[in-house]
């Protein structure tokens, strides 16, 4: 398959990568790694492959040519319009577009560009961290989940999520693939903000006895998922968050580490996005509209930190 990743930071480098290794003609694009992939190629280490590097073509937004079966956006998702208006000139109606991005929005956005039915949706637990420019780690297998934007599975959802499973990034289709989804998201709302919040790596949550605040606001999550007709349960959404981070406790959720950076968050996609529909469907949330607020004045708290005047 002829396929385009938008946003070739870690997730753009992991699906990438491993796709490239499989034979595909991959193109990535945008970002600070890009000359360096041009120039050394990626260096991968997955628990999956080992070390190993690839050479997937890498390039700018304006120097993309041809027709792509596939693209993949893994922006950050305030950055996915940026990065989409970028690349209009290589959509078509005949092409694939398919968001693996965090939060909720990415359909609505990509609906922007390209029609409903070319639309992907999807999530993914297998962690990336990219350590240097051109450079990714990954420490665990976990799983992902792709769905047809809208309607039933298609054949185009099973080829795709074959072409990854031999890749070594195992999705999940058909059945159970939207709870999959919702249940993403409800973790990271949960667990990546209150991590944030407190400065602390996945397996200090329960130390720091966070699990309370954790369950309330997934049981705010899960009512918004009901609503939206995701058959999910607060004791089923208590075990996922649970497992999730037992398998991921090394590892430091993405909106930590864009606090630590001082970068911006996805809070507005992920909690926003749950805050959002909560509000369409009548479903208020209100301690996660609390920690919206409290993760922006985290943002914003940034080089203002408390010094003593005593
Ligand atoms: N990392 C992880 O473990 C996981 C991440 N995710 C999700 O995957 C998505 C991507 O995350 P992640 O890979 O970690 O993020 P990164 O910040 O590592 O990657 C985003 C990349 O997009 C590039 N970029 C920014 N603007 C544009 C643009 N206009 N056009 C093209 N490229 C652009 C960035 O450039 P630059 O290099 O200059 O910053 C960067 O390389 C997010 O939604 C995240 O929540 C989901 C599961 C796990
Ligand atoms: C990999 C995972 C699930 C860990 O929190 C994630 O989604 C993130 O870091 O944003």
């Amino acid at each position: 398959m002829k396929i385009c990743i938008v946003g070739a930071g870690a997730m753009g480098c992991l699906y990438g990568g491993c796709l490239s290794l499989i034979g595909h003609d991959i193109t990535l694009v945008g970002g600070r790694s890009i000359p360096v992939i041009r120039e050394k190629g990626l260096k991968m280490n997955t628990a999956w492959t080992g070390p190993v590097v690839v050479y997937p073509k890498a390039c700018n937004a304006e120097e993309l040519e041809g027709e792509y079966d596939l693209l993949i956006l893994l922006t950050k998702t305030f950055q996915s319009r940026a990065a989409m208006d970028s690349v209009r000139h290589i959509l078509n109606n005949k092409m694939t577009v398919l968001s693996l991005q965090n939060g909720l929005g990415n359909k609505e956005l990509l609906q922007e560009y390209v029609a409903t039915e070319q639309i992907m949706l999807g999530m993914t637990l297998y962690p990336s961290d990219l350590i240097a420019p051109g450079e990714i780690v990954s420490s665990f297998a976990d799983i992902g989940a792709l769905v047809d934007a809208e309607g039933p599975l298609s054949e185009r959802t099973r080829k795709i999520s074959a072409e990854m499973d031999k890749a070594g990034i195992k999705h999940i289709i058909g059945e159970g693939a939207w709870e999959f989804i919702w249940e993403k998201v409800i973790f990271n709302a949960s667990a990546n903000t209150v991590c944030a919040l407190m400065g602390v790596s996945s397996e200090m949550l329960s130390p720091i006895g966070a699990y309370d605040l954790l369950y309330q606001m997934a049981d705010e999550g899960v009512a918004v998922a009901n609503a939206n007709g995701i058959p999910i349960t607060g004791e089923g959404m208590r075990k996922r968050l649970f497992n999730i981070l037992e398998l991921g406790k090394t590892h430091a959720p993405s909106m930590l580490v864009d606090i630590t950076a001082g970068r911006k968050t996805e809070v507005d996609f992920i909690n926003g996005g749950l805050a959002r529909e909560g509000r369409r469907l009548g479903i208020p949330t209100p301690i996660n509209d609390v920690i919206i607020q409290l993760i922006h004045l985290k943002e914003n708290s940034r080089g203002k930190e408390y010094i003593s005047h005593s």
